[in-house]
Formats: structure tokens, sequence, C-alpha cells
């Protein structure tokens, strides 16, 4: 429950009533898929148990893909090997684009979801996954209707909900169209992606609204939004006040996306529990433990924490 002060400070902070949110941590997919150092697996998996022992239930950690695709993912099957002790409790999701995928992520044996990953935007569709939309929602109902009967659960994405590399700005009817798709073929919950991390708080309140308009549930949709821009964080609060509460974040802000020039990382998952944190929002995530989760992976990679709450974090730790 809200204390009375807390439920006030997230009252003028402008957020419904909303008193825990779930972090779906993407780093070890999303974050890494687009790194050109090669992460060895045995880091990848560090990441992963890391991440869990921080207090992460819901983790992305990897995707079977084409390994000419995405190179740094084609360690998919040794990463999952090494991940079959993740506590029950953890729900442990993969990308799977067809039924190739599906089938790989099957001999895992401790894939919990499978994701099936859409766009609002044609070219994006095609530089992504090679077909057009209506081919990929084809082929993802195949892999929808395989997964379930297998007893896993189905997510999807829609990628590109505010802009498009391409197209440019995009219309909420298409973000519209591709959700109506990916829930008619089964999936539990749909992630709404700002790829390339351009949309600003009155973009998601307008894609927010004509789903909620055309009768899709908060409780069944997640944002997913890339700080390109700096504006992730304001549209986590935005999308608090219309009742979100799910939430895909990744380690340090790694990430972007190879077929979005120029996207930079994931909302960082510390920022997420920063802002949580201080609106007396449960997450269940230790967010020194998660700073401390990828610093082995920055290391391998090359590069620091880009979450700014993290390198206050570790500024205040070296005092
Ligand atoms: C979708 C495909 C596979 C189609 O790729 P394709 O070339 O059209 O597929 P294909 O069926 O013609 O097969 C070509 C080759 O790929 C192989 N292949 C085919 N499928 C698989 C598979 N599952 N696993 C392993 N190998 C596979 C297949 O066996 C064959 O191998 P070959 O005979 O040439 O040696 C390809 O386009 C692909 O892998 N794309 C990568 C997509 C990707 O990972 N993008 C990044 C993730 S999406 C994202 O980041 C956005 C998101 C989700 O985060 C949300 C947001 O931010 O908006």
């Amino acid at each position: 429950m809200l204390t009375r002060n807390v439920l006030g400070a997230a009252r003028k902070a402008g957020c419904r009533f909303i008193s825990t949110v779930e972090v779906i941590e993407v780093g070890p997919r999303d974050g890494l898929q687009n790194e050109k150092v090669s992460v060895p697996t045995s880091v990848k998996v560090q990441l992963c148990n890391s991440l869990v022992d921080a207090g992460v239930t819901r983790i992305e950690t990897t995707s079977y893909v084409s390994p000419k695709w995405v190179p740094q993912m084609s360690d998919n099957i040794d990463v999952m090997s090494s991940l079959v002790s993740i506590p029950s409790s953890v729900e442990v999701s993969v990308l799977t684009p067809n039924l190739k995928g599906l089938e790989n992520a099957k001999l895992s044996g401790r894939v919990d979801t499978v994701s099936v990953f859409g766009a609002a935007s044609e070219s994006f569709s095609q530089k992504n996954i090679n077909c057009s939309i209506e081919e990929s929602i084809q082929r993802f109902s195949a892999v929808a209707e395989t997964a379930r009967a297998g007893g896993l659960k189905v997510r999807g994405y829609v990628s590109c909900i505010a802009a498009c590399p391409y197209e440019g700005p995009i219309d909420p009817k298409n973000v519209v169209k591709v959700w109506r798709l990916l829930k008619d073929l089964g999936c539990y919950e749909v992630s709404l992606g700002d790829t390339i991390g351009v949309a600003t708080p009155n973009q998601i309140e307008k894609v927010l609204n004509a789903l909620v308009a055309e009768g899709a549930d908060v409780n069944e949709l997640a944002g997913h939004y890339h700080d390109t821009c700096g504006t992730a964080l304001t549209n986590v609060l935005k999308s608090l006040d219309l009742g979100l509460s799910k939430f895909d974040s990744s380690a340090a802000g790694l990430g972007g996306c190879p077929y979005a020039a120029g996207a930079s990382g994931n909302l960082a998952t510390e920022d997420l529990v920063y802002l949580c944190d201080g609106l007396g929002i449960e997450t269940g995530i230790d967010f020194g433990k998660v700073v401390k989760a990828s610093e082995a992976t920055l290391e391998v990679i090359g590069i620091t924490n880009r979450s700014k709450s993290a390198q206050a974090w570790q500024a205040k730790q070296k005092m």
C-alpha cells in the first residue's frame, strides 16, 4: 500500500494509483544485439544472473534470429543452456521471429515466453525482418499457435510507435492496427516500442489514447522507450499517469537497434528504478545491485554506464 506521503508525491508527479511497476529487463538482448564487440557467452550469462540477483523478475535473455543478421546473438543456444537454473519465479523471454527461432528456443527448456516483433511501419518491417507487415503477421501467427500449444506465453512488440527511421512520423492508427493483429493472434501483452527514441510525452499520450479508445487494456501493454533524445523517463511518467505499469528497460542504458541508425540505448533500468523508488512505487529491484550487474559487460565493450542515476551513485561510492 502507498503511504499518504508517497501517494501525494505520485499524484503531484501526475501518476495514477500505481503502487507497483513491472520491469522487463531487456539488456541482455536489446542492450547487446547492436554492440560491435563480441561479448563472450560467459559474460552474458553473468549479466543475466546478476540482474536476477538484483531482483529482476522478468528478463529477455537473447534472440533466436539469423546469426547473419545479428551476429551478437548467435550464441543463443549456449546462453540459454547456461541459464537453466534461473528460478522458476522469473519469467524468461526470448525473441522468435519465425518457426525456426521457436524450435531452437524450445530446445533450451527454460523459456517461458517467446516474443514476436512487428512494426507500425512497412519500411522498418522490411529492414528489420525482411518482410511486409502482413507477411510478418502470418509468420507470427504460426509461431504463436505452436508456442501456445506447447505451453509458452507469447508477447508482442510494435516498433516505431511514434516515428520510423525511414518513413518519419507514424500515425497512431497504424500502431492500433498492428496491436490488434498481435492481440488477435494471442499475445498476452504488447510492448510499444519508441524504437528510435524520439517520442515526447504528448505523442505517447496520443498513441495510448488511440489504443485505449479501441479497447486496449493498459494492463496488457508495456512501454519500451529508447532514450536517444533524453525523453524516455518523461514518457514513462506520462505512461504511468495514463495507467501503464510495465516498462522494458536495459541495464546501464545499453542498446540500440541494428536497423535504426542513430538510435541509442533503451531507457536505463537504473533510471527507471530510481524514478520509481522516488515516487514510492515498488519494483522489487535493488538499485546498487543493478549498477554492479553490468560492470563486467561494460568493461568488455569498453564503455561506461550511460544511466545518469548510476553515474551519480558510482561517484558517491568513490567519495
Ligand atoms: C527474420 C529473419 C530471420 C528473416 O530473414 P530471411 O533472410 O528473410 O529468412 P529466410 O527464411 O529466407 O532464411 C535465410 C537464412 O536465415 C536462416 N534463418 C532464418 N530464420 C532463422 C532463425 N530464427 N534463427 C537462425 N537462423 C535463421 C535460414 O536458415 C537461412 O539460412 P541459410 O540457408 O542462408 O544458411 C531475419 O530478417 C532476421 O534474423 N532479422 C533480425 C531481426 C532482429 O533481430 N532485429 C533486432 C530485434 S527487433 C528490435 O530490436 C526492436 C524491439 C523489439 O526491441 C522493439 C523496439 O525497440 O521497437
